[in-house]
């Protein structure tokens, strides 16, 4: 499909660690300031139109755009002011336990995992993972999510409502293996099958990783195992990491070493990784992050609801470590929202430093869409650049929260709601148009994914 959108301040800023030419965004070129129509103050911002071709961007432009683009465009749609954006994304959830949201309230990791979770968890079917997924898509795609990464089991499952959403996804099967050897034998085998099934599918839409739930969770000989499968299939690793005081200290007692540092003796940063959680680590584990290339989802609200601490961002940073945004499970957070998350985000390091400079907007909205691509090894995407995937958002700003137009980017980064989000575009096609999701049936999943949740009470 060919669309042309016009009419709308189009953000073309990137990540601005990135280097020059790749995923940093071209925001100088296409809008010197205060050429190019956004009012001042808004660098990174042009008014004009960004053109799709397939499943990429194929230009984007100040002021009107060429007409040979309207010729050829299927499509033209005048957004009158509305801001398009990169898609967000999210680098961390379980898209399931959207069906868990409420339950478990006001319990500390351990407890919620042993006590709340996993005992429920262990009645689910093959229908809540079907609904539950479906929930936290189509929650997702109304909050402007494109891309998810999603650590569970019976993903098959997961695949297939993918498969029906049209969300960009990184897929895992989660493995937990405090379990007989044949068990652990069993997980392992599904992983590595679900992860060659996954890989690719949907016209590349979905990539796997290979995902061991935690250090805590996974003997040391399947961790190893998990790694070298990873190896062979050449895939990622996405691992829970030092989330709370307690897993550090547990780890120190068993293993003589803190949960970083172990993983790096068993040689797990060998595989490109992502980290989740990341809260409690020395300096000296930020460094080794750091020299590993390990990326980080930094999940600011579960941390903070589970009452597990607070990620040092700004220093993993300032080592260029690459840092996504992830909500985590509904049943940790209560949303699947991640303007939430980076509104969070980008208020709480500042308190926590006692310094106000501490991630500006540009660095912080990259975390929610750049960096976030980054940090799940995705190539092109999360910025509005051509010849890069077509995944974007459209807001609807014509409300007083984003008057006056002094920094739409500020705007965004602490005032943005997902009921802002009007359009969301994944591989050049639209799930959802004036807030109709087009790709999943709403009235249903609500209806279904409560009549589930009320069965496994
Ligand atoms: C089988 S993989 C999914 C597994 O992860 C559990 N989980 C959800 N949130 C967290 C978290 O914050 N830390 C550790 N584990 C988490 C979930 O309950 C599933 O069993
Ligand atoms: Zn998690």
């Amino acid at each position: 499909m060919r669309i042309l959108l016009t009419g709308a301040y189009v953000y073309v800023g990137g990540d601005p660690s990135e280097p020059e030419g790749e995923g940093r965004g071209d925001a100088r070129r296409l809008a010197p300031r205060g050429d190019a129509g956004a009012p001042a103050g808004n660098d990174g911002w042009i008014y004009g139109y960004l053109y799709v071709r397939d499943t990429r961007i194929a230009a984007v432009g100040p002021g009107d755009p060429p007409p040979e683009l309207r010729a050829e465009a299927e499509r033209v749609l005048f957004l009158g002011g509305r801001l398009v954006l990169p898609g967000l994304v999210n680098t961390h959830t379980h898209t399931p336990m959207s069906l868990l949201r409420g339950i478990g309230e006001g319990r500390p990791l351990t407890a919620w995992l042993e006590e709340e979770m996993w005992p429920r968890e262990a009645r689910f079917t093959d229908a809540s993972v079907y609904w539950g997924t479906r929930l936290a898509q189509l929650e997702m795609i109304q909050s402007g999510v494109t891309t998810f990464n999603d650590m569970y089991d019976r993903m098959h499952l997961v695949l297939e409502a993918v498969g029906e959403s049209g969300l960009r996804a990184v897929l895992g099967r989660g493995v937990i293996g405090l379990a007989p050897k044949d068990v652990q034998d069993a997980k392992l085998r599904e992983a590595v099958e679900f992860a060659r099934a996954a890989h690719g599918a949907y016209g590349g839409r979905v990539t796997a990783m290979i995902a061991p739930h935690a250090p805590y969770t996974v003997p040391e000989p399947l961790l190893v195992r998990m790694v070298e499968a990873a190896e062979e299939l050449d895939l990622p690793v996405h691992i829970h990491v030092s989330e709370t005081k307690e897993e550090v200290e547990r780890c120190r007692e068993r293993t003589g070493m803190r949960p970083v540092e172990y993983l790096d003796a068993l040689g797990v940063f060998r595989r490109p990784t992502l980290a989740v959680h990341a809260v409690h680590l020395s300096e000296a584990e930020k460094d080794l992050l750091a020299a590993r290339g390990v990326r980080v989802s930094h999940n600011p609200v579960s941390n903070l609801k589970l009452g597990s601490g607070v990620a040092d961002v700004p220093g993993l940073l300032a080592r260029g470590v690459i840092v996504g945004l992830g909500t985590d499970g509904a049943a940790s957070n209560n949303r699947q929202d991640v303007f939430h998350e980076l509104t969070t985000a980008a208020l709480l390091h500042k308190g926590i430093r006692h310094e106000a400079e501490v991630l500006p907007p540009p660095e912080a909205f990259a975390l929610a869409t750049r960096m976030g691509a980054r940090a799940l090894f995705l190539e092109d995407v999360g910025a509005l650049r051509p010849g890069w995937k077509a995944d974007l958002i459209v807001l609807d700003a014509a409300n007083a929260r984003y008057v006056p137009r002094t920094d739409l980017l500020a705007h965004v980064v602490y005032n943005a709601l997902p009921a802002d989000v009007t359009h969301v575009m994944v591989d050049g096609r639209f799930l959802m148009e004036e807030r109709e999701v087009l790709t999943l049936d709403a009235e249903r999943i609500l209806y279904e994914a409560e009549r589930e949740a009320q069965r496994l009470r």
